[in-house]
């Protein structure tokens, strides 16, 4: 029997872009928060990813993966290396603008990257996670996105499963 009839149950935007996130944070060697972004263009097309992780020639095996305060030594914690996934989808971007583009990303954005939100002009940010709510970091950078008009909302889970076999 053929089928004539077009496919109903494929995903959405949504669904496909938060999905390439995630699975970019996959990638992600960070022991505790595992982070993905994914930059898309006003028509729906992928420009770039991203996860957290060191900058390149700075080892996953030999800079720190451990928090400040396990050992109260601010060089052997990770936050002075990692950089942030939406700060690397952004970096990896070598196309030229991101006007009017829209970041998909697991993780609401801090106020560092905020800034660099702002500056290379993205518009709309779609986040997952908000684990950090009401923290300086979190509030400096809704302050910074609602005053350039950044406009951000909460993704909001279908609940479908994808299964991927590699
Ligand atoms: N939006 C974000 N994007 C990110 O890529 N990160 C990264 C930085 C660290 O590698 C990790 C946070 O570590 P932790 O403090 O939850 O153990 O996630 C963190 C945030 C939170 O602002
Ligand atoms: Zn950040």
């Amino acid at each position: 029997m053929s089928v004539t009839e077009k496919r109903e149950d494929y995903i959405t935007w949504d669904e496909y872009f938060m999905g390439v996130a995630i699975l970019s944070g996959k990638r992600s060697k960070d022991p505790s928060t595992q982070v993905g972004a994914c930059i898309v263009s006003q028509d729906n097309k992928i420009l770039s990813m991203g996860y957290n992780g060191f900058p390149k020639g700075c080892s996953d095996d030999e800079f720190p993966w451990g928090k400040e305060h396990e050992k109260d030594d601010p060089y052997n914690a990770k936050y002075f290396y990692s950089t942030h996934s939406e700060l690397n989808a952004i970096l990896n971007y070598r196309g030229g603008s991101l006007e009017g583009s829209k970041l998909y990303v697991t993780l609401f954005p801090c106020n560092e990257c905020a800034k660099a939100i702002i500056q290379s002009g993205i518009k709309t940010i779609v986040y997952g996670s908000d684990k950090y709510d009401g923290t300086p970091a979190v509030n400096a950078s809704k302050r910074m996105l609602n005053a350039a008009g950044v406009r951000y909302y909460q993704y909001q889970p279908t609940g479908r499963k994808i299964e991927i076999e590699v």
